[in-house]
Parts: C-alpha cells; structure tokens; sequence
C-alpha cells in the first residue's frame, strides 16, 4: 500500500472544503504505486452527487516541477484527452500543500489495468498516444525529461560497481550507443514536446475492453514522440515471461498510433534505436532503485532484469 505519510480525515477534508468540492464521505488509503502517497476520497458535493478522487501527496518530486506535469495533465483535459483534471482553487492553483507536501487532487478515473493486454487494448492505447502527442504539441511549458540521457550518464556510475562484467559491458556500450545517436542530425529532426514517458500497462485503465484513461504524469517531460511510443511498445507489447517482444500486439498498437500521425522516414530507420534507449531507461532506473534505494521503507522496487532482458530482446532484434 503506497501511503508513506498519514493523512487523516479531517485534514483530507479541510483541503476539500478550500476546494469547494464538498463532504468527504470516506477516505482510503491507495493499494499500488511506488513513488508517491495516494489516498482514494469519496466526496458528496454540494449538488448532492458523489465524486471519487485521487488524493497525491508527492514524496519525490518538489513543488518547482510539478506545475509543468499538473498543468499538462489539466491542458490534456481541456482538450477531452481522458487524463485525470487537477482540482483548482478558488484562485485558481492546482497545486497544493498538505502536512508541508505538494499535493494535489484529481478526478479518479474508472476501470482497471489491463495486466495481460491483448491487441485491442493496444490498438487503444495507440490511438490515445498519438492523440496526447497532439494535443500537447501546444502546451507552453517545458521541461525536459529528467529520465533522460543526463540522468543515464549521472546514475550508470552509481550502478556500475554493482554488476557482472557482462551486465557492465552491455549498459557501457548501450550509453554510448545513445551518447552518439544524440549527435547525430537525424535524432534532432525527430519530432518532439512533452510526452508521458513512463506510459506502462499499470499506468491506463479499461471498463471491459474499454481503455477509459492515463494516469501518473509525473515522470512526463519534453522529449522525441519516438522514444515515448517506444516507452509504451517495451512494456505494453512484451511477453513477461520471455521479455521478447510479440508481434500482433507491437503491430496494433503502431498500426492504431499511425492512423493518426504517421511515423517519418527517420523515425522509422530510428525506432530500433529508441527501442534500445527505452529498454535502457527503465534498466537503470530499476538498478539505481534496486542497489541504491533512497529510503528502504519508501520504495518498492521493480525487478531490473526484466529490463535487462528487454534491452538484450532490443538488441538481437536490430
Ligand atoms: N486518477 C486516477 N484514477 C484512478 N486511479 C488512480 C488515479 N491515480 C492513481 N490511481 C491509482 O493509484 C495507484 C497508484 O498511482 P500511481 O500514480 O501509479 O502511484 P505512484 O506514482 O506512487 O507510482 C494506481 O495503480 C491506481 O490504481
Ligand atoms: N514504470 C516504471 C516505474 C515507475 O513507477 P510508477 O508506479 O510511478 O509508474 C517501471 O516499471 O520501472
């Protein structure tokens, strides 16, 4: 259960009231997630009508970032993407403070994670991409992804000292694989601006078979559009058990993304790449939250060699 600091009630219920959202009828902490503290809210507002909500606490992030992923995320919203809407205040803030924490509330979004997706859920999924792509490509804000190539360059060396030489010489020449792709023209001509990137299976909900939504934007940041649908095609379109991809679901989940913005030429001749960069992000954030855990009690960790097999999958296939 990700709940790393208490709230109570009563004090759930005052941020509601500054809101102006109404009653809170029940509080609950959240099962799941890793990085943040989440408390689902049962509210009665003022017209009678019950809402559910998504109380955030943010244990990692500090109150300088998160208005570029709150804003997103109420920007996406606007524009009908079903993402979940920060609440604002009376004069108009998203982003709040409970117990000395940023924090934030939005609407909970209904279904369930799909956990064994089949080409239909990825189909959705696709479309939903490529229609998010869009409709931030006129988001004001920036903010780079801080998972991206810097982040890899500053925590390989951390990590480093704790694998095999085989392990080491694949994530050593894998990061200069990436350093040099960075330099290269054609990497800059590929289009960009703020993307999910961390747009995981446990990250959307179905009804049915029916995608209702995309949560968790908070490792969201301006990156290529490639290396955000190839985030997606390494978790949603990978057999778990082999780490391989599968080819009916990579094919639905491209197939759906094209029919709204098709890839061009060069990020066709760089998926392979990406595909690779993708695979090697989520490794070492699995390996730096593996042997370097900032508070043991605060974090779950991810299993690293899921990632490992991945990015060796990515390899073979190039
Ligand atoms: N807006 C939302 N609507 C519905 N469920 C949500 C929403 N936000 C979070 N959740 C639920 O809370 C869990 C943890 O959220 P998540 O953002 O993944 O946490 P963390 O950032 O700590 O990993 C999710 O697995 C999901 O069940
Ligand atoms: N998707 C990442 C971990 C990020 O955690 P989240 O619960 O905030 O999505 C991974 O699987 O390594």
């Amino acid at each position: 259960m990700a709940v790393y600091t208490e709230v109570t009630p009563a004090q759930a219920a005052a941020l509601l009231q500054q809101l102006g959202l109404g009653e809170l009828l029940e509080l609950r902490g959240c099962p799941g997630g890793i990085e943040n503290t989440n408390y689902f809210a049962s509210v009665q507002a003022p017209d009678g009508a019950r809402h559910e909500y998504v109380l955030t606490l943010f244990e990692r992030l500090g109150f300088e970032q998160l208005p570029f992923y709150l804003c997103l995320m109420q920007h996406l919203a606007a524009k009908g993407i079903p993402v979940p809407n920060p609440a604002p205040d009376a004069s108009g803030q998203i982003l709040h403070r409970l117990l000395g924490k940023p924090a934030a509330l939005v609407n909970k979004l209904p279904g369930q994670s799909v956990l064994a997706p089949h080409p239909a859920h990825c189909a959705q999924l696709g479309t939903l991409l490529a229609r998010m792509h869009l409709a931030a490509l006129d988001y004001p804000r920036q903010q780079p992804n801080l998972r991206g190539l810097a982040w890899w360059n500053q925590t390989a060396p951390e990590v480093l000292p704790h694998l095999s030489p085989a392990q080491a010489a694949l994530l050593r020449s894998e990061l200069a694989l990436q350093n040099e792709l960075a330099q290269q023209p054609r990497y800059h001509s590929l289009p960009r601006g703020p993307v999910h990137a961390d747009l995981f299976r446990d990250n959307a909900l179905f009804e049915g078979d029916r995608l209702t939504g995309v949560f968790d934007f908070y490792f969201a940041g301006c990156d290529t559009w490639l290396f955000d649908l190839s985030v997606a095609l390494n978790d949603w379109c990978i057999d778990l058990a082999s780490g391989q991809p599968d080819a009916s679901r990579s094919h639905a989940l491209l197939t759906a993304y094209q029919n709204l913005r098709p890839l061009s030429a060069a990020e066709h001749e760089l998926l392979p790449l990406l595909l690779r960069a993708a695979a090697l992000r989520f490794w070492l954030s699995r390996l730096w939250d593996w042997y370097l855990p900032r508070d043991a009690a605060m974090l779950v960790p991810h299993d690293p060699t899921h990632f490992e097999r991945v990015l060796c999958a990515r390899v073979a296939h190039a």
